[in-house]
């Protein structure tokens, strides 16, 4: 399994890059890579060709996954569906660079439900029958039926709650305290609303 960190996003509503935004010292793409290490998971980076230089002086070309500009979609799902294609036979376990608070322990719970031979084509976590899907595994298999399916303009929508609802899931409830850990950082408001535990740098 590939650990990935999706940091390939405009960030219109930030106004600058956020995988790049310092957090105790270390890029978000890097905060969000450490957690995805810590399973002992391989990690890259999954960015657009736009960012390619800069990523690559920060973490080196090896390590990046450049978004395919030949697929007619957009969003994480570009991302994702790009990573897949450069490696068709791994299972991924996504983090996006933005969910800077999410905790290891609650990664692990999926990579410890996570069978590779089960019926299974992703693990995610869901709050209030909301899912989160991009904190999760998405097996090959499930990835590359959705090829499939946008192959033969069977993807009903580009997004990645579509992807979901065409694989078979397993979907852990969240416990109302952990809710938190799912925020994600869209803007510089953002950031200021967090504990001065969290205060992520500008
Ligand atoms: N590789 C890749 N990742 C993406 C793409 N779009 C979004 N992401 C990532 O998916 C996650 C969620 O993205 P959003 O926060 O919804 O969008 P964003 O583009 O980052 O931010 P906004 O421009 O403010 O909507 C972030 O980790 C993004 O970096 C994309 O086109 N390619």
């Amino acid at each position: 399994m590939l650990g990935i960190v999706l940091c390939g996003g405009q960030s219109l509503r930030m106004g600058t890059d956020k995988g790049l935004l310092d957090h105790q010292n270390k890029i978000w793409a890097q905060v969000a890579a450490e957690k995805l290490a810590s399973l002992n998971l391989p990690v890259k980076f999954s960015v657009n060709p736009s960012q390619q230089e800069v990523y690559a002086a920060y973490l080196g070309k090896g390590q990046l996954i450049i978004d395919d500009t030949l697929l007619d979609v957009r969003g994480p799902l570009l991302g994702v569906l790009s990573v897949h294609l450069s490696n068709p036979e791994e299972d991924l376990f996504l983090l996006a660079c933005d969910m800077l608070l999410m905790e290891i322990r609650l990664m692990e719970k999926l990579i410890k439900l996570f069978k590779p031979d089960d019926n299974f084509e992703s693990y995610i976590f869901s709050q209030d029958s909301r899912q989160e899907p991009l904190c999760g595994i998405y097996k090959a298999k499930g990835l590359k039926k959705i090829v499939r399916l946008l192959q033969t303009n069977a993807l009903a929508r580009h997004s990645m709650k579509c992807v979901l609802s065409n694989l078979r899931i397993c979907e852990t409830t969240l416990e109302s305290q952990d809710y938190k850990y799912f925020g994600n950082f869209n803007s510089k408001e953002d950031i200021k609303g967090t504990s001065p535990d969290n205060t992520p740098k500008l």
